[in-house]
């Protein structure tokens, strides 16, 4: 168990997700270094950086519907969403070989049946999808991940993508993109989860109705 954070309290708030998360949590701890996928420093704090930062967008996103997750990497957020939205159908999007193995694995562990795992680049499935809403952490700068992730959207679907604090400063360069696919302004909202945990920022857009 993590430094912080006492058993209970993540039980209460994950609910009926918390065993498969834990076992998330678990093996990210047990195998995460060793397979690439975190570094050493982020051992002591899985559940605040990486299971709780994910967690923090879950409020955000609708019970159902499809969820597609741009850059998954170990699983986050997406492997986090699955569990939290279990009527969702979430497709992990992930183009590393070793990646896609890890995450496959992680699904059966969690014993997910919501989750789909794509091995390619987002520019592969333009098209391909017709998502509610995009998730991703971590990838690249809102200009970037808008003009990968954009084309997955149906009209009316959600860009909603956890950020670091400076990411007011990536609306600017992607205004291109965003008018083209007729998003909303973008809202950065500061998503919180369980008491004593740093709070998340997250960018939200919509596409606009054809
Ligand atoms: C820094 S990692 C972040 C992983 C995870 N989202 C997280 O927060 O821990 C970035 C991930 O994005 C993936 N990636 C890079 N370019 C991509 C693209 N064009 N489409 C989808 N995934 C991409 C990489 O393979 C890598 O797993």
């Amino acid at each position: 168990m993590d430094e912080n954070y006492e058993r209970s309290t993540l039980s209460d708030y994950f609910g009926e997700a918390f065993p498969a998360v834990e076992r998330f949590a678990h093996e990210l701890t047990v195998q995460g270094e060793l397979r690439g996928l975190i570094g050493p420093r982020e051992l002591g704090r899985i559940w605040d950086r990486h299971i709780l930062n994910s967690a923090a967008v879950v409020q955000y996103l609708p019970e159902q519907g499809t969820v597609v997750d741009i850059g998954s990497g170990a699983g986050l957020p997406g492997l986090v969403i699955a569990a939290m939205r279990p009527q969702a159908e979430v497709i992990l999007v992930e183009p590393m070989e070793r990646r896609c193995v890890w995450l496959a694995e992680m699904t059966d562990a969690m014993g997910l049946t919501n989750v789909e795992v794509k091995r390619g680049r987002a520019e592969e499935f333009h098209d391909a999808f017709e998502a509610d809403v995009v998730t991703s952490r971590a990838v690249a700068a809102l200009d970037k991940l808008a003009r990968w992730s954009l084309p997955l959207l149906r009209p009316g679907g959600q860009l909603v993508i956890l950020k670091g604090r400076n990411v007011a400063g990536e609306i600017e360069p992607a205004q291109k993109v965003l008018r083209k696919f007729r998003m909303s302004a973008p809202e950065i909202l500061e998503a919180r989860t369980i008491e004593g945990a740093e709070p998340t920022t997250v960018l939200r857009t919509t596409r606009g109705k054809k």
